[in-house]
């Protein structure tokens, strides 16, 4: 899915309206009914809603919903200024919401005296994609004051105060549902402003496709599309050779069960054939965790020599650590060798030690930092925003894949187009996750997909593979094992998605 920036999602409103059948107002209502549907069949505990109307159109949709809602048997308050200058069809849907006996319409200062109960839903339709600079006097206090209510809170298309495309210092409105239409924004996919949104609901409310597809951006979220376009059913005409060579190059004294993770998720990610480089002290370990996997010797307590078929996809890092030894090993291995790796973890900060050490890097690999690792490599930036714009120049730079890892990991590609993930959860935020999505990574590109196509299925398939861990033993106690354990259904998913149906 594109992400679009505020002002594409104005012209795309705007282009709708001319070239279709409907008139602003009719797209407003589509866009209430939206809320409405998805608010009546999730909302089964709560029967009042207190709807907080701006004098845009994020307002107007306010109107729009608490008239629906009312009309649908719900118990419905209205807080607005009632002298405010309203957008024309803001105005028009007050006007209608005014006509209902049933509705009360109150002042925004008299929130501060309204009885928030336990049932009451909050509604923030306050501001949307036209907010243009930070909130001031009575709209942040009337933030600040909804924010320490304790109720359910759902905001309309972006949770109030929160620009749709940049990190800003306003009071925001803290959602625990976003209900958007049509498009993510991109600061829902950023730490300092997605923690506003709460859950992310995004609705359809058919904005015209073909400015959609015309349209340009760099930016993506991975959703089923493009999984769809990605994933490749497994031939039947197949052979282990048709599905690569893995070679997953980590585990020093101590550090083995980060090798035995990459290695095993390399596995059960489809690779045909799997060898593992470890050091001595891990044979047995490796041998007895993951049996179908072969053993090469990389030297005696950590790793030391880098003797890599040039047939294998190699993933090197995961447990690797930095001994003096093996970061020699691995530096002289990377002068000598040109083709695409990946790279985690101790390999990185190995490259970290020096930055002459990133121009050993072979063009087209796909390294995996985390925040920290990022920084080590490439410096401190103020922000996650800066962190994606300063690695999107280094992508380019190096003509390398940057999967950068986080709540949203993204994949920044050398021609600067940045893919958000929306799968995962807190579940992964532990020791080994990130070994098993090197294996995940170095198994897809072992298995002719593209180093692009491999670090996006990689990272989307690592994400839903938790969600059914979670899902059977929740984010807390889910280990990255259990992680593994699911790709089986993973995969039955894709398959599902892409099987040709009779
Ligand atoms: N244009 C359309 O056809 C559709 C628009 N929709 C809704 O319209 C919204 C966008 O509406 P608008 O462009 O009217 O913008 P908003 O409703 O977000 O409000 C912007 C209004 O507030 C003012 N304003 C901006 N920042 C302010 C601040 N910090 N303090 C006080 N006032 C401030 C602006 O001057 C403007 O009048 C979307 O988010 C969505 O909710 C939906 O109804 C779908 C259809
Ligand atoms: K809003």
């Amino acid at each position: 899915m594109k992400i679009f920036t505020a002002e594409q999602i104005r012209d795309c409103d705007q282009y709708t309206i001319k070239n279709e059948p409907v008139s602003s107002m009719q797209l407003m209502e589509r866009a209430a009914e939206a809320c409405v549907e998805w608010i009546s069949e999730n909302c089964n505990h709560h029967r009042n809603f207190a709807i907080f109307c701006g004098s845009g159109n994020n307002g107007g949709d306010g109107f729009a919903i608490a008239r629906m809602l009312y009309q649908k048997g719900f118990d419905v308050d209205v807080f607005t200024n009632m002298k405010a200058k309203f957008s024309p069809d803001a105005q028009e849907n007050f006007r209608h919401v005014k006509e209902i006996t049933g509705i009360s319409v109150r002042e925004f200062k008299e929130t501060s005296g309204y009885r928030f109960d336990s049932r009451t839903v909050i509604i923030d339709a306050l501001f949307g994609t036209g907010l243009s600079r930070s909130l001031d006097g009575e709209m942040k206090d009337l933030v600040e004051f909804l924010n320490l209510q304790k109720n359910i809170k759902i905001s309309i298309d972006l949770p109030s105060g929160l620009m749709a495309d940049t990190i800003s210092d306003s009071e925001i409105f803290m959602a625990d549902y976003t209900l958007t239409f049509q498009f993510w924004k991109k600061s829902f996919l950023h730490a300092e402003t997605g923690k506003f949104t709460g859950k992310v609901q995004v609705l359809d409310i058919h904005l015209n496709q073909d400015y959609i597809e015309e349209n340009e951006t760099r930016d993506f979220v991975i959703d089923d599309e493009v999984i769809k376009s990605i994933f490749k059913i497994r031939s039947e005409f197949s052979h282990k050779g048709t599905y690569g060579k893995v070679n997953i190059i980590g585990g020093s004294y101590g550090k083995m069960g980060a090798a035995v993770l990459s290695t095993r998720a390399a596995l059960k990610a489809g690779a045909g054939l799997t060898f593992t480089i470890a050091p001595k002290c891990g044979y047995e370990i490796l041998q007895t965790s993951d049996p179908e996997a072969m053993f090469i010797e990389g030297g005696k307590d950590f790793i030391e020599s880098f003797h890599i078929d040039e047939t294998a996809v190699c993933g090197i890092g995961p447990g690797l650590g930095t001994h003096e030894k093996t970061a020699e090993g691995f530096l002289k291995f990377l002068k000598s060798y040109s083709k695409p790796l990946i790279l985690d973890a101790d390999a990185l900060n190995i490259i970290a030690q020096n930055p002459h050490h990133l121009n050993l890097i072979p063009e087209k690999s796909i390294i995996t930092p985390h925040p920290k690792e990022f920084e080590r490599l490439f410096g401190k930036t103020e922000n996650s925003f800066q962190r994606t714009v300063l690695a999107k120049d280094k992508s380019r730079e190096l003509k390398i894949y940057i999967v950068l890892k986080d709540h949203h990991t993204q994949i920044i590609t050398p021609e600067g187009m940045v893919f958000y993930n929306i799968t995962g959860n807190s579940g992964l935020a532990k020791g080994g996750s990130g070994d098993i999505l090197t294996g995940i990574v170095t198994s897809f590109l072992a298995q002719q997909y593209t180093e692009q196509e491999a670090a996006i299925l990689g990272v989307w398939f690592h994400g839903r593979a938790a969600e059914y861990a979670s899902e059977k033993h929740s984010k807390e106690s889910m280990l990255p094992s259990d992680v593994i354990n699911e790709f089986g259904n993973v995969f039955s998913v894709l398959n599902d998605k892409v099987r040709k149906l009779l």
